[in-house]
């Protein structure tokens, strides 16, 4: 059952002096879906992204969550609105372990400002001890709650992106933006990371994702939406992707005859 969307972009434009990198693209994501963005390098794929999180504010067009616009706000408003990412350069805290890098992801959930938390007063302490707990909870939904105590540098990639993904979801999203997830991971470390979206998306979460990973965008996601130097190309189920001349041609690189 489709239900209605959650995200809806409208008419996003983004130039960068002379360059179009998106160019009036519409779409939407609807709760519980799982959507690609894919296209040629340089397509506007980051570009994009950086608009919905509120990175770097469009040129025209507009972005809404749940009807609300988000267009312009901070990006960590739009965290606390619901939608947090993962980003294409894994961002880890190197001096912190695994259960303490998740736990950054907490913050905007609760009131404590960094000024607050150096006089450890009684809230500050309790809502450090639920910060644990939620991060312990997002471990445990990854699969790798039994690295809590690691540290990050002598883990693996393939768990490093589990961490981030915890991470975007100890913030209590509606929405997860992963930025190329499947990027320097090898096959099993791909599979394990599969099943973590499917059974996160069986759990109520969406997600948008930008993949170069053909195999793995043609096996999760609902919909696929294509950018081919900045403008939308095509959209539609993984069977009518991989049939669509325009996008076989955005991807070689040559006329494909119609
Ligand atoms: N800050 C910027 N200043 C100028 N041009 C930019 C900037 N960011 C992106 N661009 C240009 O916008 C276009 C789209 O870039 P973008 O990084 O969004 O593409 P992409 O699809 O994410 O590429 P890739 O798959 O290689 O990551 C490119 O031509 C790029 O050079």
């Amino acid at each position: 059952m489709i239900s209605d969307p959650i995200l809806e972009i409208k008419g996003l434009t983004k130039s960068f002096g002379g360059v179009l990198a998106i160019n009036n693209v519409d779409f939407h994501v609807s709760e519980k879906e799982i959507v690609a963005i894919i296209g040629p390098n340089g397509a506007g794929k980051t570009t994009l992204f950086n608009m919905i999180t509120g990175v770097i504010p469009p040129s025209s067009g507009y972005v809404t969550f749940y009807r609300r616009k988000i267009t312009r706000m901070k990006p960590f408003l739009i965290a606390a609105e619901g939608i947090t990412r993962t980003f294409q350069n894994m961002q880890i805290f190197e001096n912190m372990n695994v259960v303490e890098n998740v736990m950054t992801g907490t913050h905007i959930r609760f009131r404590t400002g960094i000024l607050h938390a150096g006089f450890r007063l009684p809230h500050v302490k309790r809502e450090e001890s639920q910060a644990f707990e939620i991060a312990m909870e997002c471990l445990d939904m990854v699969g790798i709650r039994h690295l809590a105590y690691e540290e990050t540098k002598s883990l693996p990639y393939g768990n490093l992106r589990l961490v981030e993904i915890a991470r975007a979801a100890a913030a209590n999203p509606k929405m997860i933006l992963l930025d190329e997830p499947m990027a320097g991971l090898n096959p099993e470390e791909s599979r394990q990371l599969v099943e973590v979206i499917r059974r996160m998306r069986s759990d109520g979460m969406t997600f948008l994702f930008i993949e170069h990973d053909m195999e793995t965008v043609m096996n999760i996601s609902d919909r696929i939406i294509v950018l081919d130097y900045g403008e939308k190309i095509a959209e539609g189920t993984p069977e009518e992707i991989y049939m669509n001349k325009r996008v076989i041609s955005a991807y070689l690189g040559e006329e494909v005859g119609s």
